[in-house]
């Protein structure tokens, strides 16, 4: 029985077309959809256990999936497209992940054409493992603090690595810990005694025979993380070297190059491009934010709507909690934002590609606008995905905290992707930076283009002011936009301001880095509401399902205007009047959104394997679920507990003085 139907008969839009538009494109559907179900019905990737798994026994079945998704992917000869889904539908961090997302992008990235030719056939075949080792236990962040060594011997033509101090110890790299057979590590390059920065560099660390660590290399897992289950099916790592030597041509060289004699060579490519591999992991992580958000929200949209609190009139049924204004307040925002992230994370992905090609033409011109959007769009949709998940778990009351929820561990997964692939204030620095020199060369005929654009008219929004007069006026996006860049313009140019009263600009950035950190945010924020109106812009098929998306949108952005209200006032755009018409129109699409809102989550077409929710199932039955998964938990498999006769007995039965009190 479908306890939901009355819920998705209320739809006013048409389902399968926004499945459409979720996925990306009807081919992309079909692929997301024939693995999924290929995923949920096959008992070899099962996972209702996983949060009750010791350490060993849950990674060596991480192990045993891993291998056994490879082997899928050979006996159905899936594309890479299908291999892709693959992963995503076994939802579980395993090593794969690191040697397909950034070992081999490091060699793709940073080798030269004869490294590639080398390297990926061998990676890609899987008859190497490969990590990405770059954090130490003294430097994650500041990448140019790393101590690792690579010293040249120009005798044997060789690349020493060493750990000189504890601190240069390799610390986290995922798949490190007790898999991988190679990492590309970064390292401090020092040719005859000088020094010329971190450079990536292939290093076989385990045997291929015997999967011992080799001689000098000393490797390890670091324990245990944050979670049941979560990210402890990963082998994060600690990796020591004791000069340990490699062939020259192991130094990843397509930036720079190091000759037999010696010699350091820069090609014309700019060095930041040892950073690459970084710039697309955070863009895959955009583009993954709204997977995370959207499955949470499922389940707690989907929960609302089932259960009932209070407002029974007549003995009728209670009010379902989804009807609660302050849960819509709290909820609907959070399924907005799904949608405002995978929209940007789409055009992401269009801006890392359309960089990528120009990079092989020599065209470096957009290189510190990829970098900033990508720094700063994973720092924002990653926080909110991080924060947005813990409010679903919070919206499905108390039976949110129980692991057969899926929240817990979805959560515990996740929140580390504020941290990984740079911690989110560094990034948003990183943001801050690149506004503070583009305000920097305003005035310098220097046309500001892509994302900063709207800087080139910043003498307009400086004096406009918002010419909202009723609270639909706020639907009109020009309206809307203008509103962002005022804000974003100007929380800028007073950060830039501020900054000039000092004589050392490092010492003014430090200073004032809170402030710059909020303008960072109100940039990225106008970008992410700039790209779903774009979205809107475009031909959109299906009854209803324009207008749906066209609600989601001006929710995601009056949210946010006016949960950021006072940066709105601040800047003068706004007037307090204007502000609490855009309050009354957030309510009135609150409501226009309530009666699509299970139908919005079905959109996203996420089995129950997938969800691993009870509170999220699509059939609603939560509570028969609920009762039955309890009797399941291994601590009901006997009536009276191990440790009764041992603790709790002799409690029961001690003969105090104070018994008697
Ligand atoms: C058959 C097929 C099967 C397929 C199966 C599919 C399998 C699945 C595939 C994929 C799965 C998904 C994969 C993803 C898994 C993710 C898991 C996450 C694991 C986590 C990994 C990590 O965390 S790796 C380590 C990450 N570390 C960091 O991010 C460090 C953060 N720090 C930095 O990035 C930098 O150091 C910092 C940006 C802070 C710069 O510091 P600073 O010292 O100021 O910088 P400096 O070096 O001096 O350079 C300044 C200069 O350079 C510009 N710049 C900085 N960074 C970049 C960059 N990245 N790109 C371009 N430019 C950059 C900066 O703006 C300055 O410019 P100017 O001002 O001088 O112009
Ligand atoms: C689950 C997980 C997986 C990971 N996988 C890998 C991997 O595969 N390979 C790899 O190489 N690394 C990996 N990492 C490491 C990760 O990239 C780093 O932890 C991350 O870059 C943050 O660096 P940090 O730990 O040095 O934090 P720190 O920089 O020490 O941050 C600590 C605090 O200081 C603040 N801070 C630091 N610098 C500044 C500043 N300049 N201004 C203001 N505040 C500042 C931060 O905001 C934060 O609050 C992984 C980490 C995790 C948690």
């Amino acid at each position: 029985m479908d306890y939901l139907a009355d819920e998705r008969k209320k739809a006013e839009f048409d389902v399968d077309e926004m499945k459409i538009v979720w996925a990306g494109s009807r081919h992309a559907f079909e692929v997301s959809d024939r693995i999924s179900k290929l995923v949920a019905n096959d008992p070899g990737f099962r996972k209702d256990t996983r949060t009750m798994l010791a350490r060993k026994e849950l990674f060596k079945n991480t192990l045993r999936k891993a291998a056994y998704a490879w082997k899928r992917i050979h006996d159905l000869h899936l594309s890479e497209e299908e291999a892709s889904r693959l992963r995503f539908y076994v939802d579980e961090p395993a090593y794969t992940d690191l040697h397909w997302g950034m070992f081999v992008p490091a060699i793709k990235g940073q080798g030269t054409d004869e490294q590639q030719k080398k390297w990926l056939p061998l990676a890609y075949k899987m008859q190497i493992i490969g990590c990405y080792a770059q954090t130490e236990l003294g430097h994650g962040s500041n990448v140019q603090g790393l101590e690792t060594t690579a010293t040249f011997d120009p005798q044997t033509d060789e690349f020493v690595i060493h750990s000189p101090t504890l601190t240069s110890s390799k610390w986290w790299p995922g798949g490190l810990g007790k898999v991988s057979t190679h990492g590309v590590v970064y390292a401090r390059l020092i040719i005859n005694g000088e020094e010329h920065g971190i450079h990536g560099f292939i290093v076989q660390l385990r045997s291929l025979e015997d999967h011992l660590p080799l001689p000098g290399v000393t490797v390890g897992d670091i324990g245990m993380k944050f979670g049941n289950g979560a990210y402890n099916t990963m082998d994060n790592g600690v990796l020591r070297f004791d000069h340990v030597r490699i062939p020259r041509n192991q130094m990843l060289m397509r930036v720079s190059q190091v000759t037999r004699d010696g010699k350091y060579k820069q090609s014309d490519v700019p060095r930041q491009l040892v950073y690459g591999t970084m710039v697309y992991v955070r863009q895959t992580i955009v583009a993954d934010a709204s997977c995370a958000l959207s499955r949470a929200v499922t389940i707690a949209t989907r929960y609302s709507a089932v259960r009932r609190q209070f407002g029974s009139q007549n003995g009728g049924p209670e009010t379902q909690v989804i009807d609660y204004k302050t849960q819509q307040n709290r909820l609907f925002p959070l399924l907005a934002s799904a949608y405002a992230f995978k929209f940007v994370g789409e055009w992401l992905t269009w801006l890392y590609n359309d960089v990528t090609q120009r990079l092989q033409a020599s065209d470096f011109s957009t290189l510190p606008e990829a970098h900033a959007c990508t720094a700063g769009l994973k720092s924002l949709t990653t926080t909110a995905t991080a924060d947005g998940i813990e409010e679903c778990r919070k919206l499905c009351g108390g039976h949110g905290y129980l692991c057969s929820s899926g929240l817990p561990e979805l959560f515990a997964v996740y929140v580390p992707a504020c941290t990984y692939e740079g911690d989110n204030t560094v990034l948003l620095l990183q943001v801050a930076r690149f506004l503070m020199k583009t305000v920097s060369q305003l005035g310098s005929g220097k046309k500001p283009l892509g994302t900063i654009s709207y800087m080139g008219k910043i003498e307009h929004l400086m004096q406009s002011r918002c010419t909202v007069q009723k609270a639909e006026d706020w639907l009109k996006p020009s309206q809307v936009l203008e509103a962002f860049e005022a804000r974003a313009v100007k929380m800028a140019v007073s950060c830039a301001k501020n900054l000039s009263k000092f004589t050392n600009p490092e010492e003014g950035f430090a200073e004032l880095s809170a402030d710059l950190v909020e303008a960072a945010v109100a940039h990225c924020q106008l970008i992410v509401v700039s790209k779903f109106i774009d979205k809107l812009q475009q031909d959109i098929p299906g009854k209803g399902v324009k207008q749906q998306l066209e609600a989601l949108c001006g929710i995601y952005y009056l949210y946010l205007l006016h949960k950021h209200q006072g940066d709105f006032l601040a800047t003068s755009y706004l007037t307090p009047k204007q502000a609490a018409l855009a309050n009354d129109q957030l309510r009135a699409l609150y409501t226009k959104v309530r009666p699509n809102a299970v139908a919005l989550v079905d959109s996203f077409n996420y089995t129950d394997h997938f969800l691993g929710s009870i509170l999220g199932c699509y059939d609603g039955n939560v509570y028969p679920k609920l009762y039955d998964a309890a009797w399941k938990d291994p601590l009901n498999d006997s009536v009276v507990p191990e440790g009764y006769h041992e603790y709790v007995r002799p409690l029961l039965k001690q003969q105090l003085h104070t018994a008697k009190l």
